[in-house]
């Protein structure tokens, strides 16, 4: 073999060696990947979406999907006239809307399902209502009755523990009941949140829009790429984090303060941002840790 060629070989060979250490320490752990925004956008990225955590699968790991409707919905309701509208990032559901939602998220679960079959791999669609997995109070934005959007006042993770124990790959639509059996729409990132820290999921894994965290959005160099939880809610505290990564960046903190041990933030528009992130040692995205661990 010739140098150059041997150099790469190695090259590959260290690439799989350095994913080694975490294929063992992960082995059997819980792993929620909140899958949603651009990365559902098109059929290639959903496929390595897909793709990528099967191999999280394949190798060990217990992954469960929570995903969200992109911009499927909208659409939808758009196409029976309504207009989408929204109250501080919150979709206003009606009757109808939430209709429309709950019939988009039932279809899109069931397209990740067959994508996850397709690789040999069983699957399981579910949404927060199958086995009472998620419940719900009405959620109201700055006092403002914005319809059927809930906010999760409890998880019975039962469903999930035995589906997990039967080997198969959990996709969760975020839907859920009240106490009154209405249906509800639930922020799918809130849903990922509360079924981590319900199923003591070792990571917490969010697929987003963004590279993850800057101290200045405006300075690229000031990318963050791990920082404790204690350190995440002094930027919150300190006014650093605005608009849509605040919510986010509060569901990271709260996992880390209810045993889930790792919160990545991840731009899934990166072809396999996921595989990138959990098997290397510097990652791609924003890494949040517990406060005893070393930044
Ligand atoms: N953004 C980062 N600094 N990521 C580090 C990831 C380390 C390791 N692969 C893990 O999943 O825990």
């Amino acid at each position: 073999m010739e140098q150059k060629e041997m150099d790469q070989v190695m090259q590959k060979a260290s690439v799989l060696i350095e994913a080694l250490p975490y294929i063992q320490k992960f082995n059997r752990k819980i792993i929620v990947v909140k899958y949603g925004g651009s990365a559902m956008s098109n059929e290639e990225l959903q496929r390595n979406v897909i793709k990528d955590v099967t191999l999280l699968k394949l190798v060990g790991f217990k992954p469960i999907i929570v995903h969200g409707g992109g911009k499927a919905i909208s659409k939808w309701v758009g196409k029976v006239g309504k207009e989408a509208r929204f109250v501080n990032g919150l979709r206003v559901t009606d009757e109808e809307t939430m209709e429309i939602a709950e019939m988009v998220l039932g279809r899109v679960n069931k397209n990740l399902v067959t994508m996850v079959e397709e690789l040999g791999v069983k699957a399981v669609g579910i949404s927060g209502k199958d086995g009472g997995l998620l419940k719900v109070d009405k959620k109201y934005a700055d006092g403002q009755d914005i319809g059927f959007v809930g906010d999760i006042k409890e998880v019975d993770p039962k469903v999930l523990y035995d589906l997990l124990e039967k080997d198969f790959l959990p996709i969760v639509a975020p839907v859920g009941l009240d106490d009154d059996f209405n249906t509800y729409n639930i922020n799918a990132d809130d849903a990922a949140c509360a079924i981590a820290k319900a199923v003591g999921a070792d990571k917490l894994v969010f697929l987003t829009d963004i590279e993850g965290l800057y101290k200045d959005i405006n300075d690229k160099s000031s990318f963050i790429s791990r920082l404790t939880a204690g350190q995440a809610e002094e930027l919150i505290n300190g006014g650093i984090i605005g608009g849509g990564m605040l919510p986010k960046l509060n569901n990271c903190t709260s996992a880390i303060r209810n045993g889930v041990n790792r919160v990545h933030i991840l731009d899934g528009r990166v072809p396999h941002c996921l595989l990138l992130e959990i098997f290397t040692n510097e990652g791609v995205g924003t890494a949040i840790i517990s406060d005893d661990e070393e930044v």
